[in-house]
Formats: structure tokens, C-alpha cells, sequence
């Protein structure tokens, strides 16, 4: 079991590539000199057209592979199917996904697969068969909740969250048996009265019971503090009319133990989130020079345009910097851990209209980040795009209908500013070592960097591309057919490096601007290249 859980070169169980989540390998057949050659090995259909946004992952030889209707078995050396099996959920449960029909990937531990479903199930699969071994229902999709992200395995518990923030639920986090399913904890995201953080809340009121606080991507997990980082999603409604207060464990980064899923500390990154800032952006792992001495920190490019650095094992805030565009806070007091805000949003609640940056899709949205430890950069894309908002008449709750109290637009783009960037960062300070505009749309491909000295990402437009991890400089890329907005993997099967990603036009962004939905077709395809054989 053990051998399933240390990231090694042929296998990737976990999503993020390792519980670190740095999406880093040290494989380097595939160089900047040879990278001209990368050509596709194979490519397999999905059939599927709601959109890729999986991960895939690797063990012995085979690719394990996710969407909202399949879970796939797929040989790496000649893409042919082992097996797929079906989901079966009830059409009517898309209603309450916010962004997109997908599934982010799965986890892969003692000969299972473990994945969640759009109708609020979570699963398990037989590794060899994909027969499936047993299915929980962890909520009511018809009351907002739905199941998108890879669960995460650790210290032998399988944890999943949830999603539907913008649905008006109260977010938690579910512990599991993985070998027969029996539920062992649940942890709510926000607490009730009397409960710790429960003051942060309006007191006497049920405001926490629709807060949001969803945790709807995979946190990360370090075996050393046995703590598992795990990122929240906004709070409910958008319009904070109802919850005056910070609003624990909203927009906020939970430090939480496998075993009883109790929360050992907290860093709240956007108190009281009236703008859609889910925190649940990538918690990257990592050991880094801070004042001249190794900390364990964390690294997070928050959606409020905030790159943070924290002490994973005290929760300590070490740095936050601004990484992209926004217009909500002055900066981060490091000694209060605060932000410190502009006027910005005494003049919604005022019943202004603004335009505020980012924007409710973030600085960055849920597509990860990469650190590579040998330079000690990560590598991300950032958008560079403002909303329009003005707080609405907040409606009457209603279990499962959206629950926001905002109205939103998209101003006109300045054509020359922008969509987004391409970037090389230093997280301590979030100084660019280089920075590349987008200047047709922000992209929606995760990153992946290599000891090759490759970073490899795919964009909205199809391409998969291949830049030089040292000056960002494109080296390669390949039309895959269909936006890409998925995060690639690379593994090595038999001496041979392979890279592998999913494209399917799909998830939050890619279907807005209307442009990108006349222009993309839709298309659901694992990709698979590797250098040719000699
Ligand atoms: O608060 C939530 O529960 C929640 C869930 C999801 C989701 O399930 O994909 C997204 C969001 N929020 C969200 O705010 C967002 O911008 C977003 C983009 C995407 C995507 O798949 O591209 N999902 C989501
Ligand atoms: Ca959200």
C-alpha cells in the first residue's frame, strides 16, 4: 500500500502528481533540444462532449481516466481500452453544477479507483475490472450538492468534499473507509453555534446553514504533520447582506487531520468573500528558504489575485503578494494576516455598480499551478479580466436553486490590455523571472514542469504546447481539436517517457465568450505523446 502512496516515475495515484501537489517530475528523456520530435503515441475518444478537465492517472502500465459519464482503463503503450464503466446519474442532476459538466479525476489506492459522480455519490472500482465494489451517496444532488473533484486518499482515509457554493449548501468534508465505503467523519466547513469560529458568523441567525465553504478541489496531504490542505470555496450567498462577519471557514485554507477530520489551524484568505473568491486553488507543498531558514510552507495563487506563502505546520502567514490585476485590497498586513481593503466594497454595499478585478473567475482560477523545487518557481496562468457587479435583491433561499443576490457583466476588453499572462514566479514576492501576455483569451490548461526543463500547458484554442521552463519561450505544440482545460501528466512505462492530457472544450471558461463556443468544436480526447522510438 505504501508503494501506491510515494510519487514514483511510472506511477501517478494521486491527484496533483503526489500529495505535494507540485506537478513536478524529474523525468527528463523528453529535453529542450529533442522536444521538436514529441509526436502523438495515440489518441482515445472519451465520447463525451460536456468537456475534459481530468487528470488521468498511471499504475502498471495502464491510464485511469475520468469524465462526468466514464471511468476509463486505458493501455499507455497502445491506447486501447481495458475497460470503461458507465456512470448512470440522473440527467436532471446538471442543474446544479455552476460551471461546466465535468470530473476533475480520481484517486488510486490497494487495487481501487475511487471517484466521485455528478449525483453527489462517491465510488469505488475495481483497478482490474472496474466493477464497482461500493457507491455512497454522500448528499441530495436536488438539494445544490455534486461531486466534480479527485478524492484524496491519506493515512489510509478517503477524503472528498463537495460542491454548490453557488447553490447556497453548507460545504464539508467526508472521511471514508476505502476498502468497504462505511463513512468515518464529517467536518463541516462552516460551524454551528457554539461550535469554534461560530462567532464570525451573525449570531442567532442560520446564515452558516447555506454559507457555501465548499471544498471542491483535491487537497494536498504531508505524511510528516500527518495534515491534509484543504481549500474552501466562496460563501453563500455572493451577497453577504445575510452574514456580516468574516464568515469561518469561507474563502479560507483548513488544515485538517485524516483521521477525524478535525481542524488543526486555518488561514482565511478573503474574510467575509462578497466576490466569488473560492479558495480552493491547488495547496502546493514545499521545503523553501525563507530569511535564510527552511521552512515546510505552503504555497497558494489564491482567486483573489494573492500569491501566499504559510507555515504548513503552524499556519504562520510568511509572504502574500499581488500576482495579478485586482482592485479590492491595498495588500496583505503581514502582521494581522489581513487584507486590507480598499473602498471598493463600501461602494456595492452601497448599491453602486463597480468594476471590480479579477473578477469572480479569479486571478487564477481552480487550474493548477506547477512548482519546480530545483528553481524554486511555480508556473501559472493568471487571467486579467474584470466584472461588472452590483448587489441585487437577495431572493428568499430555496433548497437547490441558485443563490447569489448579484447581478454580474463583462465589460468590453481593452484590446490592448490582455487576458491573461503566462508566468514564472517567485513565491515570496510574486516578481515575474518571466511573464508573456495573452493576448487572444486567458487560458485554462494547467501546468506541468519538468526536469527536462520543459513546461507544458494547453490552451483554449486546442493547442498543446511545450515552452522552455527557463524563459518561458515556446518549443512545441500539437492541435489536439478541441479546448484544452485540463491539467497533463508525464510518466515513464518501460524506459519511455510519455506525456498525457485530455481535450474537450468545457468547464467554467471556456464556454464564455460565445466566440470560443463557435469557434472550438466539441470533442472529448486523451492525447498521449512520447519522443519516437529510435
Ligand atoms: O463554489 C463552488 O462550489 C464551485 C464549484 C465549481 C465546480 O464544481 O466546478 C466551480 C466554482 N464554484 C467556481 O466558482 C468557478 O469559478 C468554477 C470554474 C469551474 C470549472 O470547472 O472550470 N468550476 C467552478
Ligand atoms: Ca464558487
Amino acid at each position: 500500500k505504501e508503494e501506491l502512496l510515494s510519487p514514483k516515475k511510472n506511477q501517478v495515484t494521486t491527484y496533483g502528481m503526489g500529495y505535494s501537489q507540485q506537478r513536478y517530475s524529474d523525468l527528463k528523456q523528453i529535453d529542450r533540444k529533442n522536444i521538436k520530435n514529441l509526436s502523438p503515441t495515440w489518441a482515445y475518444s472519451m465520447e463525451n462532449l460536456s468537456g475534459e478537465q481530468s487528470q488521468p492517472l498511471v499504475y502498471d502500465g495502464v491510464l485511469y481516466v475520468t469524465n462526468a459519464k466514464w471511468t476509463m482503463a486505458v493501455d499507455v503503450e497502445t491506447g486501447r481500452q481495458l475497460w470503461r464503466t458507465q456512470e448512470d446519474f440522473d440527467p436532471a442532476a446538471l442543474r446544479v453544477v455552476c460551471c461546466g459538466v465535468s470530473n476533475k479525476g480520481a484517486a488510486i489506492y490497494d487495487g481501487k479507483v475511487f471517484r466521485m459522480t455528478i449525483d453527489a455519490h462517491i465510488k469505488a472500482l475495481d483497478l482490474k475490472t472496474g466493477k464497482v465494489l461500493w457507491k455512497k451517496k454522500f448528499a441530495e444532488w436536488q438539494d445544490g450538492f455534486s461531486g466534480i473533484a479527485a478524492p484524496l486518499i491519506a493515512n489510509g482515509v478517503l477524503i472528498s468534499g463537495t460542491s454548490g457554493a453557488e447553490f447556497g449548501v453548507r460545504g464539508f468534508l467526508d472521511g471514508w473507509d476505502p476498502q468497504t465505503g462505511q463513512h468515518l467523519w464529517r467536518k463541516y466547513t462552516t460551524p454551528a453555534p457554539g461550535e469554534a469560529g461560530s462567532e464570525t458568523w451573525p449570531q442567532g441567525s442560520d446564515a452558516y446553514k447555506r454559507g457555501g465553504a465548499t471544498p471542491w478541489i483535491t487537497g494536498s496531504y504531508d505524511p510528516e504533520t500527518d495534515l491534509t490542505y484543504w481549500g474552501t470555496g466562496n460563501g453563500g450567498a455572493w451577497n453577504p447582506i445575510d452574514r456580516p462577519g468574516d464568515n469561518l471557514y469561507i474563502a479560507s485554507v483548513i488544515a485538517v487531520r485524516p483521521k477525524t477530520g478535525e481542524i488543526a489551524w486555518h488561514y482565511q484568505f478573503t474574510p467575509g468573500d462578497p466576490f466569488d473568491f473560492d479558495a480552493v486553488n491547488e495547496n502546493i507543498l514545499a521545503d523553501i528558504k525563507v530569511n535564510g531558514k527552511l521552512r515546510k510552507v505552503l504555497i497558494h495563487a489564491d482567486k483573489n489575485a494573492f500569491l501566499y506563502v504559510l507555515d504548513r505546520v503552524t499556519g504562520e502567514l510568511l509572504a502574500a503578494n499581488e500576482f495579478a490585476k485586482q482592485n479590492w485590497a491595498k495588500g496583505i498586513d503581514l502582521k494581522t494576516g489581513r487584507p486590507v481593503p480598499t473602498d471598493l466594497l463600501d461602494r456595492i454595499k452601497a448599491g453602486e455598480e463597480v468594476e471590480f478585478w479579477p473578477g469572480p473567475r479569479g486571478g487564477k482560477n481552480w487550474v493548477p499551478m506547477a512548482f519546480n523545487p530545483k528553481t524554486g518557481l511555480v508556473y501559472l496562468n493568471a487571467a486579467n479580466q474584470p466584472r461588472i457587479f452590483k448587489f441585487s435583491k437577495l431572493d428568499e433561499y430555496k433548497v437547490g436553486q441558485r443563490y447569489q443576490g448579484v447581478q454580474t457583466s463583462v465589460p468590453p476588453q481593452n484590446p490592448n490590455e490582455p487576458n491573461g499572462f503566462y508566468m514564472a514566479l517567485d513565491p515570496l514576492t510574486a516578481k515575474p523571472k518571466w511573464k508573456i501576455p495573452l493576448m487572444d483569451y486567458m487560458q485554462w490548461g494547467g501546468m506541468l514542469v519538468t526536469d527536462g526543463g520543459i513546461l507544458f500547458s494547453g490552451k483554449q484554442t486546442g493547442e498543446f504546447v511545450a515552452f522552455d521552463a527557463e524563459n518561458g519561450k515556446k518549443l512545441w505544440e500539437f492541435q489536439t481539436g478541441s479546448g484544452i482545460n485540463a491539467p497533463a501528466i508525464t510518466y515513464e512505462h518501460k524506459g519511455r517517457q510519455y506525456v498525457t492530457v485530455l481535450s474537450g472544450r468545457g468547464g467554467g471558461a471556456p464556454n464564455t465568450p460565445t466566440e470560443l463556443r463557435e469557434k472550438i468544436p466539441l470533442s472529448g480526447m486523451m492525447w498521449t505523446f512520447s519522443l519516437p522510438k529510435k
